[in-house]
């Protein structure tokens, strides 16, 4: 079986790759950046590092790269495969779905019978469902029943944290893990690849989806605003500060009880995957650094991703939602300046004040009682910033 993965970077190589080549594929990866494409097909092997309590090295083997720019070569790794996977970054679904459409059609001329599958492994809701719809903008019908008869497409929730490390690695495209993992794929979408080694097949991903984006990508995503706010560098040392870990436990309370309101999954159990996560966020030997974690707030802080939905849900159900709305204010004064985008967040609140830009990067109504919180919580952040720095300073001047 061929696999051909798009993007080579720490979660393809860390875990897609990692767990394809487990099960027996050989994996081809596809990346815009020909530096990384080379390097690995000069290496044509990786260790992937687990770093946690007992650490482990294991060798992928047999890996190669095609840049996404070397046409005939795509094309033709495109026609042959059994299955493609991607994680690219939520933003470049759309355009990878413009790349893939001729892709696809030099396929149906050239191998229509065999069956393939596509899976986006990003952190968004019902990526695939995204990457689908812009290959069949503008399908005429006789593509669209090929695609509807051989393409499955399922979505899927993927779940390794894997940080950008600094440590002493044997090639360049080793890559360090956590020692967890979970991948949840929709199984009634799948046509031909049943069996990848460590795929969890769901009948219904929505619950599983959401318990990850909203428990884990969210709280992680308030560690990592409200911790650089206190001037923090890694994510297990901001989870020790007393503040952020409350504010981080009642947010998993309130985004848990949502989640067991909406779908009816089992209140201890989600209570003992939070716990999990504290656990797996105080892992230090990740060394894994807030601006990783809270990069591009934009997209963090939009109206579907890990943030604002829990906020709708719960603000739906009538729930409590504080914490939730904490940690987005704290997005907003995420302004860390190597980061393009939490620096267009700074620029319309400077431009038209906060809850401007509340309005324009969240899509909520500024009347709403959801942004008249997140209001009061960013007020709050900005005076705990202002003491925070106050006694730096005063700690410098000893
Ligand atoms: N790192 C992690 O722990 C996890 C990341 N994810 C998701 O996986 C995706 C990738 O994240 P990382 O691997 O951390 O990022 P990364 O930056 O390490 O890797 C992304 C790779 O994609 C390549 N790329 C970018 N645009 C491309 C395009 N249009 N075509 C082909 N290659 C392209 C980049 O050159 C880079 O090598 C994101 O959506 C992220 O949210 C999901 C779960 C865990
Ligand atoms: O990859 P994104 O969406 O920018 O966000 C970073 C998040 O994704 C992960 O890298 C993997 O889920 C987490 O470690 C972190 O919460």
């Amino acid at each position: 079986m061929k696999a051909l993965h798009f993007g080579a970077g720490n979660i393809g190589r860390g875990f897609i790759g990692y767990l394809l080549s487990k099960s027996g594929y050989t994996v081809t990866f596809v990346d815009i950046s020909q530096p990384l494409a080379d390097q690995i097909n000069q290496f044509k092997q990786y260790q992937v590092i687990t770093l946690s309590t007992s650490s482990a090295k294991e060798t992928i083997p047999n890996v190669r790269a095609i840049h996404l720019r070397a046409a005939e070569e795509l094309e033709d790794a495109v026609v042959q495969t059994d299955l493609i996977t991607l994680s690219i970054g939520a933003n470049n679904l759309k355009s990878t779905g413009k790349l893939l459409y001729p892709l696809l059609k030099a396929r149906q001329q050239k191998n229509p019978e065999a069956p393939l599958d596509i899976i986006a492994c990003e952190n968004a809701l019902f990526a695939t469902d995204i990457l689908k719809q812009s290959i069949l903008d503008g399908a005429d019908a006789d593509f669209h029943a090929y695609l509807e008869k051989t393409v499955g497409f399922p979505n899927s929730a993927v779940d390794r944290i894997v940080p950008n490390v600094t440590l002493a690695k044997d090639s360049p495209i080793d890559v360090a893990v956590e020692d967890f993992f979970e991948w949840d794929v929709e199984a009634g979408k799948v046509k031909h690849n049943p069996d990848i080694h460590g795929v969890s097949y769901v009948e219904h991903l929505e619950p599983y989806l959401e318990r990850k984006l909203f428990l884990l990508n969210g709280a992680h995503a308030a560690i990592a605003y409200i911790g650089f706010l206190k001037g923090y560098r890694y994510v297990h040392e901001a989870i020790h500060d007393e503040f952020i870990r409350k504010t981080v436990c009642a947010y998993h309370q309130e985004a848990l009880e949502a989640l067991h309101q909406k779908h009816h999954m089992d209140k201890p159990a989600l209570e003992a995957y939070a716990q999990k996560l504290l656990r797996r966020f105080e892992n230090h030997y990740l060394q894994d650094e807030l601006y990783r974690v809270g990069r591009d707030p934009v997209r963090k802080l939009s109206n579907n991703d890990r943030l604002v939905s829990p906020l709708k849900l719960c603000n739906d159900l009538h729930l409590p939602y504080d914490a939730i709305a904490c940690a987005i204010a704290a997005g907003f004064a995420f302004d860390y300046e190597g980061d393009p985008k939490a620096m267009d967040i700074q620029m319309d609140i400077l431009d038209g004040g906060i809850k401007y830009a509340i309005r324009r990067i969240t899509g909520l109504n500024e009347s709403s009682e959801m942004v008249r919180n997140i209001v009061e919580n960013y007020k709050k952040l900005l005076h705990l910033k202002r003491s925070c720095l106050v006694a730096v300073h005063a700690l410098a001047a000893v």
